[in-house]
């Protein structure tokens, strides 16, 4: 993935080492990562999403393999009924083509740095995109790749904002517990974003800045 080797270096996080097996936690994550994290299909370049909607369906092609692909506690990252994390991962924008019922998307909160697009009938988010310019993840879209039927996407690499699903209601008391099963699945949990996107976001900052040469 060209954009994401140029912001991130390396392959995006693409190759897809297979992961610990899951031990007898209990602790639900989310449905796609709580038999395991499955690795990526080498060579896999794509596939489509699609909404829940039992009829016109809202149906995404994505034409690439997506990178950074993370578990999100935070609040605005759209989760399946029941899940305490949501999955999302990026690909460049330019690889995301809305191609069914795209008049059934509407972005749920102007003001966000992530545009997040929903369907309104079903609610499940297609398309989050970073229109501001100056945003260090200009460029790429953050999409949930358990709406695809395609299996071989890249693997979770990392649990995020973990301290943030007390905001959504979960009690303190369970974090060591999670923070506990996402290692278990063989990554890490943090609660920002992993260190190689941090650092990405404060080189962004400091070339803007004009403290490290552009
Ligand atoms: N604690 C906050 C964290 C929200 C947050 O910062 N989310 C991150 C991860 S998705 C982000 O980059 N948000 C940008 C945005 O939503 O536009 C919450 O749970 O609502
Ligand atoms: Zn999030």
């Amino acid at each position: 993935m060209g954009l994401l080797s140029r912001l991130f270096g390396g392959d995006g996080g693409n190759t897809g080492a297979v992961k610990a097996a899951p031990g007898p936690s209990n602790v639900k994550i989310h449905p796609a990562v709580d038999n395991g994290i499955k690795p990526a299909k080498p060579g896999f370049s794509g596939g489509t999403l699609r909404c829940h909607c039992k009829t016109n369906p809202v149906v995404v092609k994505v034409s690439d393999q997506t990178a950074h692909n993370h578990v999100c506690g935070c609040t605005k990252c759209w989760k399946p009924k029941g899940a305490v994390f949501s999955q999302v991962a990026v690909v460049g924008r330019d690889k995301v083509q809305v191609l069914e019922n795209g008049d059934k998307l509407h972005v749920i909160d102007e003001s966000a740095a992530i545009r997040r697009t929903a369907c309104r009938e079903c609610g499940v988010h297609m398309i989050g995109r970073i229109e501001d310019q100056g945003h260090p993840f200009h460029g790429l879209d953050f999409i949930h790749t358990e709406l695809s039927p395609d299996a071989g996407w890249s693997p979770v690499e990392f649990g995020a904002f973990c301290s943030s699903v007390i905001e959504s209601g979960v009690e303190p008391s369970r974090m060591p517990a999670i923070r506990a099963r996402i290692k278990e699945l063989g990554v890490e949990p943090y609660d920002c974003l992993s260190p190689p996107l941090m650092d990405a976001i404060a080189t962004h900052v400091a070339k803007a800045k004009g403290v490290l040469p552009a």
